[in-house]
């Protein structure tokens, strides 16, 4: 059985989806602040479960682990909460992957590379978060490390890019695609922060769940899930103003504090292992343009 954490959530619910239809027995927990049981798969097994409280469970063969605060505002404004959720809740996750002898899958972030010192990042960037929620990120994967050294303890760490798709709220996870496609649906004017000429790598969720399925035969690996290829926020504005039929200029406003300039990932390790993004962001844009407008804007 595979345990998906934040398996009711935006990315991991894809993941479960993913997991069901290639035959794999899911059992998903997740306490639902941010997930929602709409977007879970039926065929899954469910659990409504805190993973700032410890578990046990027989039989897991992997934990894919999804369930975070994954807000970097908030980690900002709370950062004890951050780390309770992203640090102390990894670590019980963690003691169940050893009792049961399972294997990890972490969804790590590009958060935890901070300012990008050179672009595309590579995996050996250095390491230097500008807020809580990277270094929490972070923290998990270090003691991902430390679980293989002390018990052999197999992992695969996923670092993501912007991560869009279907089920991404637009109030919670705050993703800049889905507040666009919100706001136009329901008639308000969407924001610029900036002056929009900052860039952002843009991946589909349905190419992150195939990525989490496929590191489940990856041994002991860190690897960016990305495009490779940036995109700037004015550029990303034209294309879903285009596709909506929408004729209005955003509303540029002053640059969000903390926020990166330009960033993109270099995929090519992930390639090396197989992976490389399917869905354009084209495609990606019409299916999530098409699903906001089927179920009023989100969830
Ligand atoms: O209404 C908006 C919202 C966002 N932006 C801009 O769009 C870009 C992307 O913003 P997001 O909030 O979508 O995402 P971030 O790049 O801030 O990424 C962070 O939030 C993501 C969640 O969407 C992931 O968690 C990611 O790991 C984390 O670094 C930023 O330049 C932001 O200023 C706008 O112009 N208008």
């Amino acid at each position: 059985m595979i345990l998906v954490t934040g398996g009711a959530g935006f990315i991991g619910s894809h993941v479960v989806d993913k997991l069901i239809d290639q035959g794999y027995e899911v059992l998903v927990i997740d306490n639902l602040t941010t997930g929602n049981l709409k977007n879970l798969n039926p065929k899954a097994k469910f659990l409504k479960h805190d993973i700032r409280e410890a578990l046990d469970i027989k039989d897991v063969e992997a934990i894919i682990h999804h369930a975070a605060q994954i807000n970097v505002r908030h980690s900002v404004e709370k950062p004890r909460y951050d780390a309770d959720v992203n640090v102390l809740g990894t670590i019980n996750l963690l003691e169940l992957a050893r009792k049961a002898d399972a294997k990890f899958i972490y969804a790590s972030s590009m958060a935890v590379y901070g300012n990008p010192k050179y672009l595309p990042v590579d995996e050996n960037h250095e390491i230097d978060p500008i807020s809580p929620y990277g270094l929490s990120k972070y923290c998990g994967e270090l003691y991902i490390k430390l679980y293989n050294n002390l018990y052999g303890l197999e992992y695969s760490i996923l670092r993501y890019s912007n991560v869009y798709g279907e089920r991404q709220n637009p109030k919670g996870e705050a993703g800049v695609i889905s507040i666009f496609i919100s706001k136009i649906l329901s008639g308000e004017r969407p924001v610029i922060f900036g002056n929009g000429e900052q860039t952002r790598d843009f991946v589909y969720v349905g190419d992150v769940a195939k990525a989490n399925v496929m590191a489940l035969n990856w041994k002991n690996e860190v690897v960016n899930i990305g495009t490779g290829t940036e995109i700037t926020i004015n550029k990303l504005y034209k294309i879903i103003k285009e596709k909506m039929n929408y004729n209005e200029e955003p509303i540029y406003d002053k640059p969000r504090k903390g926020d990166v300039y330009r960033v993109y990932l270099d995929i090519t390790r992930a390639k090396k292992l197989g992976w490389e993004p399917e869905v354009s962001l084209n495609e990606g844009l019409d299916r999530v343009i098409s699903w906001m407008r089927k179920c009023g804007q989100g969830n």
